[in-house]
């Protein structure tokens, strides 16, 4: 029968049937993946085929179904490995805050990049509403214009008082949902607020990983009560840094991507060429001064994550 990874521990899976039932199960046979050794073969987040052992609650997977995408972690030790932490992903949520601690614009936009790169679609949550100050709405409003102009989805959270849930728990309803971000920007928080219950069970996570044992619960996904999925990771809160081609960066800023077949030189890298249609957009204001800026810092390899 057919089911839906929900738990990965690298040696065992938990599935779920169409009844909402839960099976532990391992795997059976080899699962390969082209270009990419991995350590775990199924995430969370993976549709299997899977058969109960008779008289056993346990099950054996035989069959992975194609995945629409998904997201790995670079082993950190055993070089060339890497682990799948979830697939099928409908959403990557960031939330971030103006208040403290601040998130930086080069921050947001190597989450989108990343985003992007796996090919899954991207918003932001700005919480901690209730601290900003005016001038923190006027940031505020700058920074939705820029996310918004190129197309993300931007959201306004208050998870201490409340507000924003409602639209929040409208976009997460039937998705499966990666939420990321900075430690302390209140991600605990706000799911709690969208779903009461789920702080204790983040809670236990954060125990396992203090004791090092999150080295063997990869991700877990919990199911939402009014329908769709949450995909908590212990261990990475921030999706991963993948290695991008140079030139292939651009392509990962939809507003530059619109613009590519107008440089003049096919290999513009949008540094200083002639007829170059980025420069000429950010010339005009069309493409923002700081998306450019996060183009600039992740082309020439800084690290801009803080
Ligand atoms: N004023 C205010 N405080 C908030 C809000 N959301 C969260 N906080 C506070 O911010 C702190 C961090 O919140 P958490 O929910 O633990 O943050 P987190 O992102 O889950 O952090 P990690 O568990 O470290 O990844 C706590 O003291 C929260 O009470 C908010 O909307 N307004
Ligand atoms: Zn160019």
């Amino acid at each position: 029968m057919q089911g839906l990874v929900t738990k990965s521990t690298g040696s065992w899976y938990q599935v779920q049937d169409a009844e909402g039932k839960r099976f532990d199960c391992r795997i059976k046979g080899k699962f390969r993946m082209k270009g990419l050794t991995t350590t775990n073969p199924i995430a969370v987040g993976d549709r299997v085929d899977f058969e109960i052992e008779p008289e056993q609650q346990t099950g054996v997977i035989h069959k992975l179904h194609d995945r629409k995408n998904y997201i790995i972690r670079k082993s950190i030790n055993l070089s060339k490995q890497a682990q799948i932490i979830a697939a099928n992903l409908d959403l990557a949520l960031l939330v971030v805050t103006l208040a403290s601690p601040r998130t930086s614009l080069g921050f947001i936009d190597r989450f989108l990049v990343t985003a992007e790169a796996y090919g899954i679609p991207a918003g932001i949550v700005f919480n901690k509403l209730d601290l900003f100050s005016e001038e923190g709405l006027e940031i505020l409003a700058e920074y939705r214009a820029i996310y918004e102009n190129i197309g993300y989805q931007c959201y306004e959270t208050s998870a201490i008082k409340k507000t924003g849930i409602k639209e929040v728990s409208e976009v997460l309803k039937d998705k499966t949902t990666l939420f990321s971000g900075h430690s302390g920007v209140g991600k605990s928080t706000l799911l709690n607020s969208i779903f009461p219950g789920m702080e204790t069970r983040t809670g236990e996570i954060s125990d396992w990983s203090d004791k090092g044992k999150h080295t063997t619960t990869f991700a877990e996904m919990f199911e939402l009560p009014f329908g769709g999925f949450l995909i908590d990771t212990p261990g990475i809160r921030e999706l991963g840094v993948i290695d991008i081609e140079k030139q292939e960066l651009s392509h990962f800023f939809p507003e530059m991507r619109e613009l590519l077949n107008q440089c003049r030189f096919y290999n513009c890298r949008h540094i200083n060429e002639p007829g170059c249609a980025v420069l000429a957009a950010l010339q005009e204001g069309v493409i923002e001064q700081s998306r450019y800026e996060s183009y600039l810092s992740i082309y020439h390899g800084n690290d801009t994550r803080a």
